[in-house]
């Protein structure tokens, strides 16, 4: 498929061909003005090609790069709207709004209009309205950008998550703090063309000493931590029967869908960012919720 804007104008995309795979975390890069966010805005069904098609319809949410947030909603009510329009009832709509606002750490914004949100808050409701349906297929535009270390760190988990459960999740971002760098398939833009490069696992930034990532996981009672796990953790016994690991921070991903997928999963309690590997985590642990999500279903472009 292609793109361009407006009938003469020159092609942004052209002869795009592409599998979005179910459970996979894809990673698109390029040029700034490449045409990254057109491809996005396409794969999430809010613009269409101009030539060709995209087939495969799973359940989409997408972070756009800026946030429509002048609405006349406070925040809950915002995200309870956009749950209902997903097909929520209105208890679990204003359940779903309330869990996300506190999953990112925006429950005190709850009751604000969004267009008194800082840029920051703003984007926590711009990630919630996206994550609230559990989508099949999630498309971020540079969704870390803006957020705090604890609202990026959920960001991570909730994308594991999702990827655990067969969704596919698209992002573009282009800061390299993200631990959770690593992806399973990286697109790249440039020159209308869209081209799969080799997955390059946990990536080197993530590697680099002083950059680190903790987890706190519950496993069933009595169960030894599973075996050969990415990153080959650290690990000790934390509070409350968790353990706490600490890896490389480009294995986060990978440690956490590790986990997750272990038979029978493991409950992933907290994820922080460290500095150095000792597993001592500073943060007190936050309960993560265990949403559960739908098996995506592949799109093709
Ligand atoms: N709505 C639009 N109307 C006209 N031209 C557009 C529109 N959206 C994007 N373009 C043009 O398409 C090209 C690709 O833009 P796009 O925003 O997709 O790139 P990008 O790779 O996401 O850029 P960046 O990294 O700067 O965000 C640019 O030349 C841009 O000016």
């Amino acid at each position: 498929m292609g793109r361009r804007y407006g009938l003469g104008g020159p092609w942004v995309l052209r002869g795009v061909d592409l599998d979005l795979r179910p459970g996979t975390l894809v990673r698109v890069q390029g040029a700034n003005g490449s045409g990254k966010s057109t491809l996005l805005r396409l794969l999430a069904g809010i613009d269409a090609p101009s030539e060709g098609r995209i087939t495969g319809r799973p359940r989409t949410a997408y972070v756009p790069e800026r946030f429509p947030a002048a609405l006349p909603f406070t925040a809950a009510g915002y995200l309870t709207r956009l749950g209902r329009i997903h097909g929520l009832g209105r208890r679990a709509a204003a359940a779903g709004a309330a869990e996300w606002l506190e999953r990112f750490g925006a429950a005190d914004y709850a009751r604000t209009p969004l267009g008194e949100l800082s840029k920051g808050t703003s984007q926590k409701v711009a990630v919630a309205q996206a994550l609230l349906a559990g989508p099949e297929l999630l498309v971020l535009d540079e969704a870390w950008t803006g957020l705090d270390t604890p609202a990026r760190e959920q960001l991570d988990l909730a994308v594991a998550e999702l990827v655990t459960a067969g969704a596919s999740v698209v992002h573009v971002d282009h800061d390299p703090r993200r631990p959770a760098a690593s992806a399973d398939a990286v697109f790249r833009v440039r020159d209308g063309r869209v081209e799969e490069l080799p997955a390059e696992g946990p990536s080197r930034a993530g590697r680099e000493p002083g950059r680190w990532a903790r987890i706190v996981a519950v496993g069933p009672p009595g169960a030894p931590l599973p075996d050969a796990l990415p990153g080959d953790p650290e690990h000790i016994a934390g509070e409350d029967g968790g353990t706490v690991l600490t890896v490389p921070a480009g294995y986060s991903d990978a440690l956490l869908r590790a986990l997750l997928t272990a038979r029978p999963p493991w409950h992933i309690r907290h994820l922080e960012e460290a500095e150095e590997p000792a597993a001592n985590p500073s943060a007190t642990a936050v309960t993560a919720a265990t949403p559960t999500y739908p098996t995506g279903t592949g799109t093709k472009a």
